[in-house]
């Protein structure tokens, strides 16, 4: 095979087997690394520009975040010194998926509540004492509906702990002028102030990644370092730009899966995820990412799909490496190098797609369906079928196994099945096998995400990409109620009307849909799971 390999200072390396020389080229003949470095706005086109113009601080936030340091030393000693050694983090998507990357990687305790379902988050108020306890609130906006919702919650909890200063046990991490910056303000929390030139999915070396991190014990200045000096390869051109060379390659086929082998780094692939999705999904284009559980995961190596690797020091499969089967593309380098490089790699990509990789124009769809129903309620349905203690809707099947083969019958070619889960993804975490079992099903990519925290991800894509999707969405008796403080709901509403109002969505679309409904979610579960084995078997 012949390989290219780029690299950078700092030990990041992108190596494959693919060739893209023509699309590095184009790049290189449009002076595209330079201006890309130079956070040059017109490289998406006349239409992005506007959004561009206020987007491209991450080229070097990494410098800017410096200043952060001395402060976040300050507010953690002073709450270690309160007795505070529990963080929690409540936000969405871009505001909560690199520090817990970075946590999961450098081994520090963060609890991510990056949900609506009851039971996950009633777990999470229940697991540590208190006044132990600080919640860091990340919403670049300040005015998402599950971070806020989050929020509420915490504060009663305190309040009903009889704990004096409510407002000293919250860290808020939001935009300048934000509607979230003068509610922490009036509760008397610390505030963050984020770079607003940056978009939230390119946020992981801004306040948004760090605050969490820091304040769960990592030394987040190396990874200031590590993209520092990654970031001096930014405007380089080859054999010195790996950035340049992955966001060809990605840009190269409509799906790629990525898996971690011994990189050390745990769960990039949820934060490349967002990137990927969000930033490419619109237009009826983009490039799907596929998060599998290892190289050989079924699907990882499918037809059309780019398969990527993070890690390995002599990169698997290529001369002299370890795996038999080579992957397309082997990415190798510290963390904070990491996060740079695939955003960097998503701008470069998002350049040969013609789209702007700074919008998000339809996540707002699912959320204004949400909106409506909360105030309108859930719409009736009658269910299909009964299973057992599974319910099937919008199907003309009569058991679930029939279901689920007439779904997976109807992905077709550069299709992909996504499996959308609005469960508790600690309680609930052996749904996430779904996605393995049902990729020996269906010859094509699968996804797994959980609701809602997919609508911040791959959620822009369903609606807004390629439109060759086919969905499973699986929702849960929600269990006792959990009230949202001062709204007219509680959050298992939320969580159904978040659920009902993306069904919505894709129905609108004309995409097929099938809605299962659980009525006890471990048996719910296993049931699915031996549907799928059956499938598989037949
Ligand atoms: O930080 P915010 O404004 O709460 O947004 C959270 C997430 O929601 C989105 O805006 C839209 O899904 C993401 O891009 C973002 O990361």
């Amino acid at each position: 095979m012949a390989e290219t390999r780029m690299d950078a200072a700092g030990g990041l390396s992108v190596t494959t087997g693919v060739d893209v020389d023509d699309a590095v080229r184009r790049l290189v003949g449009d002076d595209v690394p330079r201006r890309l470095a130079a956070a040059d706005a017109t490289l998406w086109g006349p239409e992005a520009e506007a959004e561009a113009a206020i987007r491209l601080g991450w080229v070097d936030t990494f410098t800017r975040s410096r200043r952060l340091l001395p402060e976040l030393a300050r507010v953690r000693d002073a709450l270690a010194g309160s007795g505070v050694d529990r963080v929690v983090l409540a936000g969405m998507g871009g505001s909560s998926l690199a520090p817990e990357v970075i946590c999961r990687t450098l081994d520090r305790p963060l609890t991510v509540l990056d949900t609506t379902d009851p039971g996950q988050i009633r777990d999470a108020l229940a697991a540590a004492p208190l006044e132990r306890t600080v919640v860091v609130v990340s919403s670049k906006s300040g005015g998402t509906v599950e971070t806020e919702s989050l929020r509420r919650v915490w504060v009663q909890a305190f309040t009903d702990a009889g704990i004096a200063d409510v407002g000293g046990h919250f860290v808020v991490v939001t935009d300048p002028a934000s509607p979230l910056e003068q509610l922490a303000t009036a509760m008397g929390a610390h505030v963050f102030l984020a770079d607003p030139d940056v978009g939230g999915r390119y946020s992981a070396l801004t306040a948004f990644g760090l605050v969490p991190a820091a304040l769960a014990g990592v030394d987040v200045a190396e990874l200031l370092d590590d993209a520092e000096t990654f970031a001096a390869t930014l405007a380089a051109d080859p054999p010195e730009n790996p950035a340049l060379l992955l966001g060809a390659l990605l840009a190269s086929r409509p799906t790629f899966s990525i898996a971690d082998d011994g990189s050390g780094i745990v769960g990039l692939g949820d934060w490349v995820e967002q990137l990927l999705a969000e930033s490419t999904g619109k237009g009826g284009t983009g490039v799907l990412p596929v998060v599998v559980e290892s190289p050989d995961a079924p699907g990882a190596r499918a037809d059309g799909v780019l398969s990527v690797l993070v890690g390995g020091a002599k990169p698997p499969g290529f001369p002299g490496g370890s795996r038999p089967e080579a992957p397309d593309v082997a990415v190798n380098g510290p963390l904070g190098a990491q996060f740079l490089c695939w955003e960097a790699a998503t701008a470069f990509a998002g350049r040969l797609l013609g789209i702007d990789p700074f919008d998000q124009p339809n996540v707002a769809e699912s959320k204004d369906n949400t909106k409506r129903i909360l105030e309108s309620g859930v719409p009736a349905e009658e269910p299909a079928f009964r299973d057992g203690t599974v319910e099937g809707f919008g199907t003309d099947a009569g058991d679930l196994t029939a279901a689920l083969r007439d779904l997976a019958g109807q992905v077709g070619p550069e299709g992909y099945l996504a499996v959308m889960a609005y469960l508790d993804r600690e309680g609930d975490a052996e749904a996430a096998g779904l996605r393995r079992l049902l990729a020996r099903v269906v010859d094509a990519p699968v996804t797994f995400g959980w609701g809602p925290r997919f609508l911040h991800s791959t959620g822009q894509f369903h609606k807004g990409g390629r439109p060759t999707g086919v969905f499973l969405q699986i929702t849960a008796d929600p269990g006792s109620p959990l009230e949202v403080p001062g709204r007219p709901y509680d959050f298992a509403r939320l969580q159904e009307a978040q659920a009902a109002g993306d069904r919505q969505a894709l129905r609108d679309r004309g995409r097929p849909l099938l809605w299962l409904r659980l009525s006890d979610r471990g048996d719910g579960i296993r049931r699915l799971a031996a549907a799928a084995e059956e499938i598989s078997r037949s």
